[in-house]
């Protein structure tokens, strides 16, 4: 798992999350049509509505699942779980980090196709479709749990040159 410990972080813009979740879309149109969406909370929200909205998907549907204070992994928690195997439904989430949440999915709702933006390797194997992957060492930092701000210059950082 990656953690606060983790070296590498990976900034994604709006923007670039908007492009990605399109993408997503682009591969989802190609295996549907599709009964619904199952957005998985909360990190799935965002992606879910873009991918509903390419899609022209109204029904959707969630999955209340929460594993991770701040960066901190601890036991998965289910808060609200899904009625029937999946066949036809689309499981959005943003990432799959461990694979511990996607375990949860798989075995709650078989059936269903489950897609992500980015996977990391440990998480890789549990996701069917899948846009960017990353190391299991890096963080992605999504925009709605970040803001702009002051950074120190890389001379600063590295106590002057
Ligand atoms: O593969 P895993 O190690 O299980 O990690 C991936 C999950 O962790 C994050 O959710 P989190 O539990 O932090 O809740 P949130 O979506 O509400 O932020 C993320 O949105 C994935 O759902
Ligand atoms: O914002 C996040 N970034 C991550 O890399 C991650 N892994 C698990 N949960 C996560 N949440
Ligand atoms: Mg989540």
């Amino acid at each position: 798992m990656a953690d606060k410990d983790s070296v590498k972080h990976f900034p994604v813009s709006w923007e670039e999350l908007h492009r990605h979740a399109k993408a997503l879309a682009w591969r989802m149109a190609e295996k549907g049509p599709w009964q619904g969406i199952v957005a998985v909370t909360r990190g799935g929200l965002v992606p879910a509505a873009i991918i509903a909205r390419e899609l022209d998907i109204r029904l959707i549907d969630t999955v209340c699942i929460s594993s991770y204070d701040h960066q901190n992994q601890r036991e998965a928690r289910v808060l609200k779980g899904f009625d029937g195997d999946g066949e036809g439904w689309l499981i959005i989430d943003d990432l799959v980090d461990t694979g511990k949440t996607a375990t949860v999915l798989r075995k709650m709702i078989p059936k269903a196709h489950f897609a992500t933006i980015y996977a990391k390797p440990a998480g890789r194997p549990l996701v069917d479709t899948f846009i960017t992957e990353v190391s299991q060492d890096t963080w992605i930092y999504f925009p709605w749990d970040v803001e702009l701000q002051f950074t120190q210059p890389i001379a600063q950082q590295r106590g002057g040159l």
